[in-house]
C-alpha cells in the first residue's frame, strides 16, 4: 500500500485476487496446508483490506472487490478455500457497514469454473482433468474465462454500483444452483430412520424400486 501510495499517491480500487488452494480430501489435510490456505484466502484478504483502509480509503473512500469462489453447497475436495471464502463473503458485508461512513463500498464476485493456462498449471498433470471434470456441472455446459469475471469486477468499482454494498455477485452461468461435483459412494452407514409408519412407507417403497432393478 506504502508504494502505491508513493508511486500514484491515491488509492481508489482495491481487488482482492489472488489465492488458491489444491485439492485433497478434508482428512488428508495437513495442518500447515490448511494454515497455507486459510492464510493466503482469509488472512491476506482481511490484511489487504485493512492496509487499504488504514492507509487512504479511511479518509478518503474508495472501492474494494473480493473474488471468492463457489462454495454455497459447501466444497468438498477444497474443504479449507470453501471455508476461507465463504469467511471472506461474510468479511465483506462486516467492514461494509464498518466502513460505510468514510465512503468505502465493498463487495465479493464469486466465479465458477473459469479456465485459464494460468489456473490450470497450477493443478499440474492433474489441470487438465479437473477443469474438465467441471462441464458438466456448468449450466452453460462450457467453462468461463476470466473476460466473462472481469466485467463484473469493473462494474462494482464503477459509479454503476454506487448504491451497492455488501453484496456477493455470483459470476457461474447457475452451476452454484445446480448439481454438486462430489460424487457420495453407495453405502448404509447412515443412521436408521425411527421405527414407525412412515419408516414402513420408506421400506416398502425401497424394496418395490430394488425389486425392479
Ligand atoms: C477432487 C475433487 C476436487 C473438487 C473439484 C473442483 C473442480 C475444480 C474447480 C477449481 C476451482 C478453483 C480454481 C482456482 O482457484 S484457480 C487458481 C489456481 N491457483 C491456485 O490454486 C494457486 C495454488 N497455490 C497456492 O495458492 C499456494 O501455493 C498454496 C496456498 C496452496 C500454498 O501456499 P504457501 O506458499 O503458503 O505454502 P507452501 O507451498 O509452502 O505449502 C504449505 C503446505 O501446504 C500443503 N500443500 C501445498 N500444496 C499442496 C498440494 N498440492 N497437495 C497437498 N498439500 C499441499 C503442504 O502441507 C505444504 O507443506 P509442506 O510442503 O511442508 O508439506
Ligand atoms: N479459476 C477458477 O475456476 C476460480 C478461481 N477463483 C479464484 O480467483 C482468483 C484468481 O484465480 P485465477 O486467475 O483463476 O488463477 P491464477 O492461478 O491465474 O491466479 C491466481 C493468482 O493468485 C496469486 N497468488 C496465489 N497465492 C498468493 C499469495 N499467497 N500471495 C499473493 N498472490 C498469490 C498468484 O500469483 P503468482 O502468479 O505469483 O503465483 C496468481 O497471480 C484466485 O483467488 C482463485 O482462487 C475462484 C473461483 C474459481
Amino acid at each position: 500500500m506504502a508504494s502505491t501510495l508513493k508511486l500514484h499517491g491515491r488509492i481508489d480500487f482495491l481487488v482482492n485476487n489472488g489465492g488458491g488452494q489444491f485439492s485433497s480430501p478434508a482428512n488428508m489435510m495437513s495442518a500447515k496446508g490448511w494454515k497455507a490456505v486459510i492464510d493466503t484466502n482469509l488472512n491476506g484478504t482481511f490484511l489487504c483490506c485493512r492496509e487499504a483502509y488504514n492507509a487512504w480509503m479511511k479518509d478518503h473512500g474508495g472501492v474494494i472487490v473480493n473474488i471468492i469462489a463457489d462454495m454455497w453447497k459447501g466444497f468438498p475436495g477444497m474443504a479449507h478455500t470453501g471455508a476461507a471464502r465463504a469467511a471472506v463473503d461474510n468479511l465483506t458485508k462486516s467492514l461494509a457497514i464498518e466502513w460505510a461512513h468514510s465512503g468505502v463500498r465493498i463487495n465479493s464476485v464469486a466465479p465458477g469454473t473459469i479456465i485459464s493456462k494460468t489456473a490450470m498449471e497450477n493443478y499440474k498433470e492433474y489441470g487438465p482433468t479437473l477443469f474438465k471434470m467441471s462441464v458438466p456441472f456448468s449450466p452453460a455446459k462450457r467453462l468461463g474465462v476470466p473476460e466473462e469475471i472481469s466485467p463484473a469486477v469493473c462494474f462494482l468499482l464503477s459509479p454503476a454500483a454506487n448504491y451497492i454494498t455488501g453484496a456477493t455477485l455470483k459470476v457461474d452461468a447457475g452451476q452454484s444452483l445446480y448439481h454438486s461435483i462430489w460424487e457420495i459412494p453407495e453405502h448404509d452407514a447412515w443412521p436408521e430412520a425411527p421405527e414407525g409408519e412412515n419408516t414402513d412407507v420408506l421400506r416398502e417403497i425401497m424394496d418395490k424400486t430394488k425389486s425392479k432393478l
